[in-house]
């Protein structure tokens, strides 16, 4: 299974990532949050080639900073995890793969969520409800993702923790879970926000199928 770290503040831990199996690192765009990159990083450290997937998260930003930073820090791929519209994902997706982000509460019917981003964006990622926008450490109960009709593959997220490797390989083998691409750890894997326990990581990841 694929793996992505989110919330990635330290240049000698993304450059460890790919020697543990991690596919994606996620770097938080997002000013309010205690895992702003740019409070740690430059963009010039982010444009240096890590051997791994870059994927910047963005919270309702303008397009034209999305895409600045796109450009100057050479991210492969945009997870939009605000309100952004169908429309503007659209305008992001012209230059870049997007990933779009769901916050689920009971109750929500995904597939109606989901329909006006189909055509727009590359893939969807699943997350918990909360306060604020995302890193929350909140679960919510994955089994409404199955039999749903979701459309595009997805990134499994929210409070994802060391000992859910059993149940996710379970998730992942049912047929109804399909379109299951990669799963998403983030504050559960910390040691401070920001700063990763990548012996947990390590362990999170032997213990996937
Ligand atoms: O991590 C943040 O601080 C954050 C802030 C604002 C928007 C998104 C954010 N994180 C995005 C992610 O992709 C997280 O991995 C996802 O929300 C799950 O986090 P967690 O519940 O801590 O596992």
């Amino acid at each position: 299974m694929r793996v992505k770290v989110c919330g990635m503040t330290q240049i000698e831990q993304v450059d460890q990532l790919q020697g543990l199996g991690v596919s994606f690192a996620g770097f938080i765009f997002y000013p309010r949050s205690p895992r702003y990159v740019l409070r740690y990083l430059t963009t010039n450290d982010l444009k240096k080639e890590n051997n791994i997937n870059k994927v910047g998260v963005f919270v309702n930003s303008g397009a034209e900073e999305v895409l600045q930073m796109v450009d100057e820090c050479r991210l492969h791929m945009v997870q939009l995890h605000g309100d952004e519209t169908p429309r503007y994902c659209e305008k992001i997706a012209d230059y870049v793969s997007v990933v779009k982000a769901f916050r689920l509460s009971d109750n929500d019917s995904i597939e109606w969520m989901v329909k006006p981003y189909l055509d727009v964006c590359d893939m969807f990622l699943f997350d918990t409800m909360g306060v604020g926008y995302g890193g929350t450490g909140k679960k919510f109960d994955w089994n409404v993702l199955k039999d749903q009709n979701i459309g595009k593959p997805y990134f499994l997220s929210g409070g994802i923790e060391p000992g859910d490797e059993a149940a996710l390989n379970e998730f992942a083998s049912h047929p109804e879970a399909k379109g299951l691409f990669a799963i998403d750890i983030n504050s559960k894997f910390e040691t401070s926000p920001g700063v990763k326990d990548l012996q947990k990581v390590k362990k999170f990841i032997e213990g996937l199928k």
